[in-house]
């Protein structure tokens, strides 16, 4: 599909926006009746099935700063489903709140109510969840409106949030990469930055400390520094996390964490986290290899979630085989660093072309 967007003078558009987008099925741009917020709907793909992706309800400097990221975390979970083994396409939504705008209770209401008409509308193309700044109880605000939600409150029937089966495959992409890179497994002893003690890098901190880690953690919001004095961890400025010398950096936080300058300041053997898009830019990934240091795809490695929304809301299915794709995650993770190192490509490209790969056994 072709987006048509009027040129604007440079300083109002901050988000380098492709000015086609042919890789996706559609794109939905709509202005909320009920919130008044800019809302976008982006299906990437539908060729393995329903897309499915989460709704982030964030904060943009412009709208266009908003569709770029739709545009470019939807197409990452084509790539996630895939990589995943799921019937799923890809997709996501985004709402967005203007700068100096802050959303009262009745507002974000009528926002949530607002994505359940525009997904609605797609007729089925895509099924929406939670994601940053929205969560299961949002989701069943959205659920008045259209059925295409997922990841609604236990007490409605629904399967609750997934940050735990998240972190659980964030866990088990760590001891892979432990293994690829030092051929041991054991977290024990092992030193972790984690930036973001949100709902899985806090829940990560907890169990990489329950196994023995030793740990380094950061986050914006200064209130997390209580869990840290919990786990008898030591606090780092966030600007500063980069450059802690340790075993592994694991970013929780948001995406485009991975800039050149911060790759060039790692000192660390590995990078693996849940943050989705952590590449600034795609070269980021040759950088890091060059210098010897792994990067576990981050759409490979934070696929819990989907898995788990997918797998635990089909009707018959078991915590045993839910368990057991979770723990998978680690041997798409090692199977994806043996074939990089095996065709001297990045893990990025060794993971992109797993998912290409099902992409294209499905046509
Ligand atoms: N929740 C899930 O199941 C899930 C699934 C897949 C991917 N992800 C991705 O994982 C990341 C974290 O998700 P979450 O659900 O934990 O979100 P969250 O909002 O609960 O937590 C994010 C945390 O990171 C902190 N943070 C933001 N920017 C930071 C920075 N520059 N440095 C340090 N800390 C920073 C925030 O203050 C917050 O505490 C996101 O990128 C999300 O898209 C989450």
């Amino acid at each position: 599909m072709t987006i048509t967007h009027a040129p604007a003078p440079a300083p109002e558009v901050s988000a380098e926006l492709p000015t086609e987008a042919p890789e996706h099925e559609r794109v939905l741009i709509t202005h909320g009746p009920r919130s008044g917020l800019t809302i976008i709907v982006a299906v990437h793909s539908t060729r393995l099935g329903q897309a499915l992706g989460g709704a982030r309800l964030w904060r943009y400097g412009h709208w266009t700063d908003a569709l770029a990221d739709a545009l470019r975390l939807s197409q990452a979970m084509t790539l996630k489903n895939a990589a995943a083994g799921l019937a799923r396409g890809g997709g996501k939504s985004v709402i967005a709140i203007p700068a100096g705008v802050t959303l009262d209770e009745a507002r974000t209401r009528d926002a949530m109510l607002d994505l359940g008409d525009a997904v609605e509308s797609l007729g089925g193309a895509y099924m929406t969840a939670e994601d940053v700044g929205t969560s299961a109880e949002l989701m069943s605000v959205v659920h008045e409106r259209t059925e295409f939600v997922c990841g609604l409150p236990p007490e409605e029937g629904g399967v609750g949030e997934p940050a735990d089966a998240t972190a659980a495959g964030v866990h088990a992409s760590i001891i892979a990469t432990l293994d690829h890179v030092y051929g041991s497994p054991e977290v024990a002893g092992r030193h972790f930055v984690v930036a973001g003690l949100g709902q899985v890098g806090g829940r990560l901190a907890r169990s990489l400390a329950a196994a023995g880690a030793r740990l380094t953690v950061t986050d914006v919001a200064d209130g997390k520094r209580a869990l840290a004095d919990e786990l008898g961890a030591d606090w780092v400025e966030p600007g500063d996390a980069h450059l802690v010398e340790a075993d592994v950096f694991v970013p929780c936080g948001l995406g485009g964490v991975l800039t050149p300058d911060v790759a060039r300041g790692l000192r660390v053997r590995a990078v693996v986290g849940a943050a989705n898009n952590q590449l600034a830019s795609r070269d980021v990934a040759t950088m890091l290899q060059r210098r010897g240091i792994v990067w576990a795809p981050d759409f490979v490695v934070n696929a819990g979630g989907v898995i788990y929304l997918d797998v635990a809301g089909t009707p018959g299915a078991d915590q045993a085989s839910l368990d057991a794709r979770i723990a998978g995650i680690g041997d798409t993770v090692a199977a994806v660093l043996r074939s990089a190192g095996a065709n001297g490509s990045t893990p990025l490209e060794a993971a992109e072309l797993l998912a290409r790969d099902r992409l294209d056994a499905a046509r």
